[in-house]
């Protein structure tokens, strides 16, 4: 069985439960309220997301739920995602404010070290390009966003959202500055969005730095492309990983699926590690019955037999090169999580299934299946509790063992939970 990883444990009279209230001119301006309860102690934060998931979650024990993992009062975030404002020579960092103009919060306390001190040098660096920023009133200009994710050994991946290939190729012409400036860039991109419309990335990705960065976590390596999902707070998806990874070492199923796997965070850290992870890891494609077909044994491995299922081709290559790069025993699988469990026969499903779905949940065919199916043990972690209960509702079958908060979203009502069910 692998080895979890040690959890963090807080208590009421350690940081950062009992840290005061941070300070944030920013929100005591009014020109950021994205962090609603930052003015609330965090120890009341924490209650109240508890307190919801217990009304809202009733048939979940008492003493099922488990102390839970805080997730810090400042420097948590690893992603940010900046509107570019101002003009030309003198841009802003930070967010649209309600006129429709970039407010500049190059300071906010959330954010990384690392996204933190880069914020000035990557101002810098659209400063000397010259380019103008969009303008969302006039609709005109050129840099639109800057996406930055920071890993935990301190490394960058950058993506310049941008309207024209005009400012695609100013911004390639400044890649050897953009080091110079950002010595720590592992990763970088220009995204072009040219239509004007209230998302954050368009359809195109063009390269500058490398292709992708590298989540450290423990022995695991993570490869974040520039679309990848990951958790956005690195220490809190670190607990939730070793914590799924207890439960499936206490429940010792022969078979593991990770629906909804991302880059395999979930699936890599339960998995066995093993001399055959690199002929094991490559299948891929959608639907057909091979795809449920057990892994072949033979390696030395001792564990479950897991396949990690994920929408996103890029995100299954990454979680791929993963498991070939730790030689761990774990293959993944591009395709619908619904259509792959509904298309597979009973004697292909496993005895334990972790699905971590987005907001939405995983919704009625997949929880109607998984009731009716003879699987014994599911993990559920959900960052949506209302979802979450819907979908338990739909399967009365089980009963949940164990509950735990980790909040990913401190000074938001965000939360995630994650639950282990057993069959009743
Ligand atoms: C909340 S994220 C979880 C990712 C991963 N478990 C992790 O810890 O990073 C949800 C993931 O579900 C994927 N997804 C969305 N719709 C899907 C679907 N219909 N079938 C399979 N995966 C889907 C997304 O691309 C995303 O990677």
């Amino acid at each position: 069985m692998p080895q979890p990883l040690p959890l963090p444990t807080f208590h009421p009279d350690q940081t950062p439960l009992a840290a005061p209230a941070p300070d944030c001119a920013y929100f005591d301006a009014g020109a950021c309220r994205s962090c609603a309860l930052i003015e609330t102690p965090y120890a009341q934060q924490l209650r109240a997301k508890e307190d919801r998931c217990r009304a809202l979650l009733p048939g979940v024990a008492a003493e099922a739920w488990l102390e839970s993992v805080a997730g810090g009062v400042r420097g948590f975030r690893n992603k940010a995602k900046l509107v570019v404002g101002g003009e030309a020579g003198h841009v802003t960092l930070g967010i649209l404010g309600p006129d429709g103009h970039g407010v500049d919060l190059r300071e906010c306390l959330i954010q990384s070290p690392e996204i933190h001190a880069a914020i000035p040098a990557i101002a810098r660096l659209l400063e000397e390009s010259g380019l103008a920023p969009y303008d969302v009133p006039g609709r005109r200009g050129e840099l639109k966003f800057v996406h930055v994710t920071s890993s935990p050994t301190g490394q960058l991946m950058l993506r310049f959202v941008v309207r024209t290939a005009h400012a695609a190729d100013r911004l390639a012409k400044l890649t050897q500055r953009l080091t110079d400036l950002v010595p720590n860039v592992e990763a970088a991109s220009v995204n072009l969005l040219p239509e004007h419309k209230a998302v954050l990335e368009g359809d195109e990705e063009r390269a500058l730095i490398g292709s992708s960065l590298t989540m450290q976590l423990g022995n695991i390596s993570l490869h974040l492309l520039p679309r990848s999902f990951f958790q956005t707070n690195t220490p809190v998806a670190r607990a939730l990983y070793a914590q799924a990874a207890e439960w499936v070492a206490e429940v010792q199923p022969a078979s593991l699926w990770d629906l909804y796997c991302g880059v395999g965070g979930f699936a890599l850290h339960c998995a066995p590690a093993g001399q055959g992870a690199s002929d094991l890891s490559g299948d891929s494609g959608s639907g057909s019955a091979s795809q449920h077909a057990p892994v072949p044994s033979g390696t030395a491995a001792v564990g479950p037999v897991v396949t990690g299922v994920e929408i996103s081709e890029a995100a299954v290559a990454s979680a791929q090169r993963s498991a070939r790069d730790a030689a761990i025993d774990a293959r993944f699988i591009a395709a619908d999580a619904t259509a792959f469990a509904l298309g597979s026969s009973a004697s292909e499903a496993p005895e334990m299934v972790i699905v971590n779905p987005p907001r939405r949940g995983i919704g009625a065919d997949l929880a109607g299946w998984l009731e009716q199916s003879q699987i014994n043990h599911v993990i559920y972690s959900s960052c949506n509790p209302e979802s979450l209960a819907r979908d338990l509702a739909a399967m009365p079958g089980f009963t949940v063992r164990r509950a735990r908060v980790f909040d990913m979203f401190p000074h938001t009502a965000h939360l995630e939970a994650m639950l282990l069910l057993e069959r009743v």
